[in-house]
């Protein structure tokens, strides 16, 4: 499978870098307006590295755009002449519909929307995927590739706006998190990294023990919070300052800025 990945910034690379650790692709292109940054890549065999898209969407299959919304117009209208029967075309830009999509390429191309998150690159992402009618076809194909990167999931388009703060922006949300951890163990006398240390796998074993067992955070709570003991004071603590209530709409005003990064 050859694989184009137009606009190979932090997102694009990421991805890059899980299709080339999976060996998804036999050969890949990527492209930037300013390719110098990419040319280590090269360093695995079967990149090309260039500033040319069409060149790029002309030699590959599947075409995975990553651009700013701002720029994805022009790029995908700059190359929609090339499109043939047979492209698969993967958008992961932020708040561009399917609809929009169409209007420039014409609705009878196979049209996926990914959302993954940079977690790809260590092949953990989350990523949500939808297509249009004509793409249900290539859905399963779409399911494959991102599957061997991590976990995916099938929504319907009108969540795709929802489950970009939750699995791409909740990256940066969980890091925080880690390192608002980190920090307080330095503040009990671990050394920075340490402390890194014992918040990442911390949280890892959190989410794997959710992932296995199928239960319920509470269900995990209540196995850890001790009858008057320091977990349920501390966790009482940090709800009484709002922890809950601050993620939720952190996530919120999230989910409402990408209307307006739309509307902008
Ligand atoms: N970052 C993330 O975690 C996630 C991002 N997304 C979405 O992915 C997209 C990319 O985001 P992100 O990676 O953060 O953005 P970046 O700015 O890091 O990457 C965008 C890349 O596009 C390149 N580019 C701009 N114009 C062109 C062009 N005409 N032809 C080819 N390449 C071009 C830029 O290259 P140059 O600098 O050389 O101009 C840049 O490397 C956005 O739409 C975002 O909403 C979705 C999920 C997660
Ligand atoms: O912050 C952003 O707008 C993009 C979309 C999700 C992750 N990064």
């Amino acid at each position: 499978m050859k694989i184009a990945i137009i606009g190979a910034g932090n997102l694009g690379l990421s991805i890059a870098t899980g299709i080339l650790n999976s060996g998804a692709a036999t050969t890949m292109y990527l492209t930037r307006r300013y390719p110098e940054a990419l040319r280590e890549f090269e360093a695995y065999g079967n990149v090309v590295t260039s500033s040319d898209n069409r060149m790029a969407v002309s030699k590959s299959d599947i075409i995975i755009f990553a651009v700013q919304p701002g720029d994805f117009p022009d790029v995908l209208q700059s190359v929609a002449d090339l499109f043939s029967d047979n492209h698969v075309i993967i958008s992961t830009i932020t708040g561009f519909s399917i609809g929009e999509i169409e209007a420039i390429t014409g609705p009878e191309r196979f049209i996926i929307r990914a959302m993954p998150n940079t977690a790809i690159s260590v092949a953990h992402s989350m990523t949500c995927l939808c297509s249009n009618e004509h793409g249900k076809t290539r859905l399963e194909l779409a399911e494959a590739i991102f599957n061997r990167m991590g976990h995916s999931m099938i929504i319907p388009e009108d969540r795709m706006q929802a489950a970009t703060v939750i699995c791409a922006s909740g990256i940066a949300f969980w890091m925080r998190l880690i390192r608002a951890t980190t920090q307080g163990a330095i503040q009990l006398g671990f050394d920075a990294e340490e402390a890194q240390e014992l918040a990442m796998h911390t949280s890892r074993g959190a989410a794997e023990l959710l992932i296995q067992s199928g239960r319920h955070p509470e269900a995990e709570i209540d196995r850890v919070t001790t009858p008057m003991g320091c977990t349920i004071e501390g966790l009482n603590e940090m709800e009484h300052q709002g922890l809950s209530a601050s993620l939720i709409r952190g996530i919120i005003t999230s989910f409402e800025k990408i209307s307006e990064i739309r509307k902008g």
